[in-house]
């Protein structure tokens, strides 16, 4: 029996390997994710994070071990996950170039079942919470990196989900951008869903729950930014991100 105010699983990873490419990026990865929970995963650059999200995802199987949603193990049901993760992949061949970033939107709404009056809503919603209204005509391949970004994350609202999941949603935003992109955080976690994001940024750090690092595929260390000295932890975190020369 669950102790009285213990966190409710939502996601399990146990044994989670991947390897790609002959190259072996996810080492025996187990950790479990809780409802209503903001998760950040940091580490250093190739430290297997984006390979992380995307098992999580669905998009790519493990080779061994489990993930389990809701107690469903999706390397079995994969669909499952489709079902439940909104994922922005941060990648900007995940868009159509000569689409405008309206049109983008909203053929991801479509994707997602979003229809007629229902879609122009959450278009005109999303485009205005990221700042998009005024470039909403333009096409994407003449927006700037950092609004490439936005439409990134704008796009993963243009799913109903319980899970989300958002690959360095901050990188190359501008700081209001940056607060917003924090506010949507909360909020989505505020009305029960999950939230996990990689990041490298410090002050992102300090809106999640719990962040897990990553270091050559392996998850070495956990910890509450919102309890502990963070300080503290992150002098932790660079000793083990140290270059090997230094
Ligand atoms: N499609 C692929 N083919 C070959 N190797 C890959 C592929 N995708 C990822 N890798 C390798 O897997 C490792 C982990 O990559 P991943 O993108 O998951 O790291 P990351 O922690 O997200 O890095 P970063 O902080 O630089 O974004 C890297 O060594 C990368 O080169």
């Amino acid at each position: 029996m669950e102790r009285k105010g213990a966190r409710t699983k939502a996601i399990t990873l146990r044994e989670v390997n991947k390897s790609i490419g002959g190259k072996h990026i996810l080492k025996n990865v187990s950790f479990d994710i809780f409802m209503n929970e903001i998760l950040a995963l940091i580490g250093p650059n190739g430290a297997g994070k984006t390979t992380l999200l995307k098992v999580i995802a669905s998009f790519l199987i493990p080779d061994r071990g489990k993930v389990l949603i809701d107690s469903v193990n999706i390397v079995e049901k994969p669909s499952f996950a489709v079902e439940k993760v909104s994922i922005s992949t941060g990648y900007e061949r995940s868009f159509y170039y000569r689409l405008s970033v309206e049109e983008n939107l909203k053929f991801f709404g479509m994707l997602n079942d979003l229809l007629g009056k229902t879609l122009k809503r959450e278009t005109e919603k999303v485009m205005k919470e990221l700042g998009l209204l005024e470039c909403r005509k333009k096409r994407y391949m003449e927006l700037s990196t950092g609004y490439k970004k936005r439409v990134d994350v704008a796009r993963a609202l243009m799913k109903k989900a319980s899970i989300y999941i958002f690959d360095e949603p901050c990188s190359g935003v501008d700081l209001r951008t940056r607060l917003k992109i924090h506010e949507i955080m909360k909020r989505l976690k505020e009305s029960g869903k999950i939230v996990i994001f990689a990041s490298h940024d410090l002050e992102d750090l300090k809106i999640a729950d719990r962040v897990i690092v990553l270091k050559k595929g392996e998850k070495v260390l956990e910890f509450s930014p919102k309890k502990e000295d963070l300080a503290a932890v992150l002098r932790g975190v660079l000793e083990i991100q140290a270059f090997p020369e230094d």
